[in-house]
């Protein structure tokens, strides 16, 4: 028999990326007692500045190390989930989901400033249109305007004064190590997250079936995998009913009776104006199914007219 040959772990080249993908090689290393390599794959969504939208979104961001693990150039792909499409993908497997991060959005403001008083008129920066609708829905008074680019980009526009708050993933900051910066977590009543948010996603070739075994029993947490499942469950139905901002948060709990999965979600309309907010309760092991409950319940209370409800 031959030695087992290196692992190699395709990651996107940002410093966020980078993180990521160092702490799932270094815990594979560890489980699997074999040499992991991270391996730089650039995408298109990291080289230009154009508006994600005009070149399809932030799938990039999840094709084309998709495209390097198909082709055999990576063995391991390590995404943050809340950016993959939610329809599988021929050939993939999510061999992995490990255990989340808070799944929380923050604000970065200036002169160390919460939502609540930061002053009408302020200019937030945020390019999620769910972030932008939930921030419109506080009925502040803020200006939120359009920005991209990587975490330390973003938060450098309020450092500069260019703007004079920004709202990022938690997570995203907490694996920076830039949390003291932060000026307010924002409680899920208010901002709920996006689908997946936290979380990262472990993929492999579905035909290296012995992988795919070895990451999951070295890295998946099957709670953070239910909350997901519920969460992803619930925007791929949305998003046949309807194109409005979604946001969707799954907790797993211990109760009497095992464990219990409780999960929230809104859908908005862009100015933040109308929405439909909702809770279901399960098991983690009916994650699905409470998904497509919330969903089709979303759905009957207005969910989809939302976005034509845009009011000038
Ligand atoms: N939108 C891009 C993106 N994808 C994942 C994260 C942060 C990490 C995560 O949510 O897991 C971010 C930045 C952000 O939204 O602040």
């Amino acid at each position: 028999m031959t030695a087992p040959s290196v692992i190699r772990v395709g990651t996107r080249a940002s410093r966020l990326a980078r993180t990521q993908s160092g702490h799932v090689a270094d815990a594979l290393a560890a489980a699997l007692g074999r040499e992991v390599v991270l391996v730089d794959v650039s995408t298109e969504g990291d080289t230009s500045s154009a508006p994600l939208a005009s070149f399809g979104g932030v799938g990039v961001f999840v094709s084309a190390l998709r495209e390097a693990l198909l082709r055999g150039e990576v063995d391991v792909a390590v995404h943050s989930l809340k950016d993959l499409p939610t329809a599988p993908h021929d050939g993939i497997a999510l061999a992995a989901v490990p255990t989340r991060e808070d799944p929380r959005d923050v604000v970065i403001a200036r002169d160390g400033l919460t939502l609540g008083e930061l002053p009408t008129g302020s200019r937030l920066g945020t390019g999620s249109p769910r972030r932008a609708s939930q921030l419109h829905a506080l009925g502040l008074g803020f200006v939120v305007e359009g920005i991209r680019g990587n975490v330390d980009t973003r938060i450098r526009k309020v450092t500069d004064g260019e703007l004079d708050a920004v709202v990022l993933a938690r997570a995203g900051i907490a694996r920076l190590g830039r949390l003291d910066e932060v000026t307010e977590v924002l409680d899920p009543l208010q901002m709920l997250p996006a689908p997946g948010q936290g979380a990262l996603a472990v993929e492999c070739r579905a035909t290296d079936a012995d992988l795919v075994e070895k990451v999951r029993a070295a890295l998946d947490d099957p709670r953070t995998r239910a909350a997901v499942t519920a969460e992803r469950t619930v925007l791929a139905d949305l998003e046949a009913g309807c194109s409005a901002p979604v946001g969707a948060l799954a907790e797993v709990a211990e109760g009497d009776d095992g464990d219990e999965l409780w999960l929230r979600a809104v859908a908005l309309s862009p100015d933040g104006g109308l929405s439909v907010r909702r809770s279901a309760t399960g098991t983690p092991g009916d994650a699905s199914e409470v998904g497509h409950r919330l969903a089709k319940e979303m759905l009957a209370d207005g969910a989809g007219s939302l976005i034509e409800e845009k009011v000038s």
